[in-house]
């Protein structure tokens, strides 16, 4: 089918837009799809999962209620290296374009809740605040990965930043604007963050670090890359039932006490509840002009007392100096692990030519 654009005609597919999501298989990132294609059947949608038979599971489910469109899945494993570059790989291969990036897979392992906290909170002046952003509430344990990165920081932010890094020719094409969403969150703290640190190997808090780590990385990257086309957003979808919120407290628990978050919700409009409710922010933003968006404001996903759904910048507490700084590192953190892929395999070739020769002698 060919379609005229300005005088010129392209094929239809040509001029269909790309939306890549990741952790796109279950929550938040799964009710963007289901949204994304509500709102046009002319995208090209694709599920990057590290679980294959859960994202062919999620692009069923969404087939059923979209037939025809055009969905597909893609093996992306944002905690390995490997598997982002070749996943980078892969995308290059397949699609001419990339239009929407959104950098939404994460994790929160083992979280702990300080119940002294929670009740010492409730009853002070910091209570709303306190339902907001879960501040002093939640400490996780952190583990490494065969990379030798924090898990939480690779997988919430690194590995996200390497295949940004890897699309960039992709990303930045003349005369076309493209845009990164990251699904930041409240959580996300500046004195959970150190520069000196930011992988938080020291600290309990893991999560609210790689959340602020995303929100400096978002303003870096808008200096950068704004003049090539290419805007990052960041966004928080408030609490939201989701896998993620069940590794806190169990799923029948969040049920039973459903009411009281909904009498919550009078005092807070933080308490989104439903993945669809949460990815309202992130829906948003796919539908604005990323010139119009202001890259020092964090996007709030909000649902009022009756359960209206909106959107709401908030001014983010972020030192452009900082942002900067974090930059050159996750440079210099580039650099390292590509230089250490680029050893491994030059190493398992050494090793296949020994074994070769081990073969030939035995032989
Ligand atoms: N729920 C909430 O209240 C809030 C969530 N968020 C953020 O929203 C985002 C989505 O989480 P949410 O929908 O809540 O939780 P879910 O657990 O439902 O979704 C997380 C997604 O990320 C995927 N994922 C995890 N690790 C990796 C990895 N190494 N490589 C690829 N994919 C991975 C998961 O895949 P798999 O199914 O295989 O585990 C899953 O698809 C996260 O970044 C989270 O921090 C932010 C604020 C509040
Ligand atoms: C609501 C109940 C009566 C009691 C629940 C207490 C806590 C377990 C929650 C209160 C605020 C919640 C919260 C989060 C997790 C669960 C709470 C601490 C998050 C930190 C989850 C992940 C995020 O990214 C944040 C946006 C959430 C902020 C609020």
């Amino acid at each position: 089918m060919l379609f005229c654009f300005r005088g010129c005609e392209f094929p239809m597919s040509k001029m269909e837009k790309v939306v890549l999501v990741t952790g796109a298989n279950s929550g938040i990132g799964l009710a963007l799809c289901e949204r994304v294609l509500l709102h046009s059947s002319r995208i090209r949608l694709c599920l990057a999962c590290r679980n294959m038979r859960r994202a062919e599971a999620a692009r069923a489910g969404l087939l059923v209620a979209h037939p025809g469109a055009d969905i597909s899945i893609l093996r992306l494993d944002v905690s390995s290296v490997k598997s982002v570059l070749e996943a980078a790989k892969e995308i290059k291969k397949r699609y001419q374009r990339l239009d929407y990036l959104y950098l939404n897979a994460g994790i929160m392992p083992n979280p702990q809740i300080s119940f002294k906290a929670f009740f010492n909170g409730l009853f002070s002046r910091k209570a709303i605040s306190m339902f907001a952003t879960g501040e002093g509430l939640l400490t996780q344990q952190d583990c490494v990965t065969s990379d030798g990165l924090q898990e939480v920081f690779v997988t919430n932010l690194f590995g996200h930043f390497l295949l940004i890094r890897e699309l960039e020719p992709m990303l930045c094409q003349p005369g076309r604007t493209s845009q990164l969403i990251w699904t930041s969150s409240s959580n996300a703290r500046r004195s959970a963050f150190s520069l000196e640190d930011y992988q938080h190997s020291q600290g309990v808090e893991p999560y609210s670090s790689s959340k602020y780590a995303s929100d400096l990385l978002s303003v870096a990257l808008n200096r950068h890359y704004n003049k090539q086309g290419l805007y990052s957003t960041v966004i928080c979808p408030g609490l939201v039932m989701t896998n993620l919120t069940y590794g806190i407290l169990p799923s029948f628990f969040w049920t039973l006490i459903l009411p009281i978050m909904w009498l919550i919700r009078i005092f807070t409009n933080t308490f989104t509840l439903t993945p669809y409710n949460g990815a309202e922010a992130l829906y948003w933003v796919f539908i604005q002009k990323p010139e119009a968006l202001d890259p020092r404001a964090k996007y709030h996903s909000l649902t009022s007392g009756f359960g209206n759904s909106y959107t709401e910048p908030k001014k983010m507490d972020i030192d452009e100096e900082m942002a900067e700084a974090f930059y050159v590192e996750l440079l210099r953190l580039e650099n390292q692990v590509l230089r250490n892929i680029t050893q491994e395999k030059r190493n398992s070739s050494i090793r296949l030519q020994k074994a070769q020769r081990n073969q030939d002698f035995i032989a």
